[in-house]
């Protein structure tokens, strides 16, 4: 809800925003009939976004008068409002002099805040269900169409025969991911940094893979009766694997059901090249370089999680084009502070048979040993919480590796965590996303989109039946269950 903090004459507030100052200006209200109340108005100080200040206002105009929401812009692009400022207005409600006189009549908006993530298993216990739920999504193990419904059995022989080993990774941590306890975290801290900024979210934790799911926060979303929502997946870069796929299932959800079809939602897909961000980033490593004796002859490691090589080059999955991009942007952040170390990027924790993307971490760090290189730093660049893939895989396996490859001298980044300006990065971006809010599906009711055709469902079992016993049956299907658990 929009928060009310003080009142100013609007006159003085006015030109300072229609002139693009970029001040944080929070309440104000005018006299007369032009403007009645400024309830919240912000201008963002972050040079990253210029054309973003949020403002959230009731005024009157021609004896009407609105709440409007949105953002002040200096982009000529963006329309014009009524009373002719830069103004991109995404929601107005009208309403008449007698309401205004009874503030209770005045419609409030809920905004809420989906933070979406990867979830991971809270006891060993957990481990095998939780791979199971990896594994049967199809953003993860793409099977071809007609294959489909082996996608569950083949999820549970994969779980089943993986989890030895993956039970063995999240012993090593602690006995189980610390992913939850993180990102409610995160949920707390953007929480706050929002309502510095005067605005009152409600933030959901949805995850993909274990709990709280991604169904249960939408099924609290709906109960909390949110007017607008924004959904933030905590993965910087956007990978069909990964953002692509919780976003599938709230695709899903939000078409089925009559209110969330319609409820305003702006969807942030990556977030990879925020200012604020890169400059986190950087602030972690110009940090953790201070950690060696001879900072500048540090080797800055970036390792990001994999995916096959398929969704890239076939499925047209960004990742790798958007890590590339956000390791350039890192290291020209550096360069501007004068750290001018040599850098490198390259691909970990790859699973199952296939070609994943390249360079692999393992290879590399061997490869670095061999060529001299004596201090590393290794930097996480594709999540921003601790996880089993820094805490194990990076801290345990490559750093024995990478010392028994030659290398003298290891660090490794901490993820950002709760870190403040990251946060505060969050909810700016959040702020920023608010105005686009559009109905996912505006005009189509549930039973329209559903595709309910008995006859081609029997086709498609029927073909898929006899394709899947000569799939089941050849040995690369068994290899590759081989290698996927091993
Ligand atoms: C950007 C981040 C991630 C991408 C891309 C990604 C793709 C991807 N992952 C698997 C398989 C597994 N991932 C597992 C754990 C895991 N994956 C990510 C992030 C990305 N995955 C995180 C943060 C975690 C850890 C969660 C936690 O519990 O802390 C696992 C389970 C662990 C294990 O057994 O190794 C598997 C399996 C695939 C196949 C894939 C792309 C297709
Ligand atoms: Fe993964």
């Amino acid at each position: 809800m929009i928060s009310t903090k003080s009142w100013v004459p609007s006159k003085t507030l006015l030109p300072d925003i229609v002139h693009g100052a970029r001040k944080e200006i929070l309440c104000l209200r005018s006299s007369g009939t032009r403007c009645l109340k400024y309830v919240s108005c912000h201008s963002s100080s972050n040079k990253s976004t210029p054309q973003a200040s949020l403002v959230i206002c009731s005024s009157s105009i021609d004896g009407r008068t609105g709440l409007s929401w949105g953002s002040f812009c200096q982009d000529p692009s963006f329309r014009r409002n009524t009373v002719g400022q830069t103004f991109c207005s995404v929601g107005s409600w009208t309403y008449d002099g007698a309401a205004l006189e009874n503030p209770s009549h005045v419609m409030e908006e809920k905004v809420g805040v989906l933070l979406l993530n990867l979830g991971g298993p809270e006891t060993l216990n957990d481990v095998q269900p939780f791979l199971f739920n990896l594994f049967a999504d199809p953003d993860i193990i793409r099977l071809p169409r007609l294959f489909r419904f082996l996608q569950r059995p083949l999820a549970k022989l994969i779980s089943v025969l993986r989890a030895p080993k993956s039970k063995e990774g999240y012993a090593a941590i602690g006995g189980g991911s610390p992913l939850r306890e993180i990102t409610d975290k995160q949920a707390h801290a953007l929480k706050t940094a929002l309502e510095t900024k005067g605005l009152s979210a409600n933030i959901y934790v949805g995850m993909r893979y274990w709990y709280p799911f991604t169904e249960e926060a939408v099924q609290q979303i709906k109960r909390d009766r949110i007017t607008r929502l924004v959904v933030l997946p905590l993965y910087p870069q956007f990978s069909i694997s990964t953002t692509g796929s919780s976003i599938r299932v709230l695709q899903h959800m939000f078409r089925e059901d009559a209110y969330l079809s319609k409820l305003p939602v702006s969807i942030i897909n990556s977030w990879y090249q925020r200012e604020g961000y890169i400059k986190a980033m950087a602030d972690l490593i110009e940090k953790e370089l201070q950690s060696f004796s001879e900072p500048e002859e540090v080797m800055i490691f970036f390792s990001a999680h994999g995916v096959p090589v398929s969704y890239v080059e076939d499925a047209g999955d960004p990742y790798r084009d958007q890590m590339e991009d956000c390791i350039f942007l890192i290291m020209q952040e550096l360069k501007a502070r004068e750290i001018n170390n040599q850098h490198t990027l390259a691909y970990q924790s790859r699973v199952g048979p296939v070609q994943w993307l390249k360079p692999y971490t393992d290879e590399v760090l061997v490869e670095l040993g061999q060529e001299g290189v004596r201090s590393l730093l290794a930097v996480p660049v594709s999540f921003v919480s601790e996880h089993i893939e820094t805490l194990e895989e990076i801290d345990m396996e490559y750093k024995h590796l990478a010392l028994e490859s030659g290398i003298k001298n290891w660090g490794r980044v901490p993820a950002l965590g709760v870190t403040s300006s990251f946060i505060t990065d969050l909810a700016d971006a959040v702020i920023e996303a608010l105005p686009s809010a559009t109905a996912m599906y505006p005009s189509t009711g549930p039973s329209e989109v559903v595709d309910h055709d008995p006859f081609q469902y029997l086709i498609k079992i029927f073909s898929g039946s006899i394709l899947a016993f000569i799939l089941l049956l050849s040995s690369k299907m068994v290899m590759a269950v081989r290698d996927l658990v091993l």
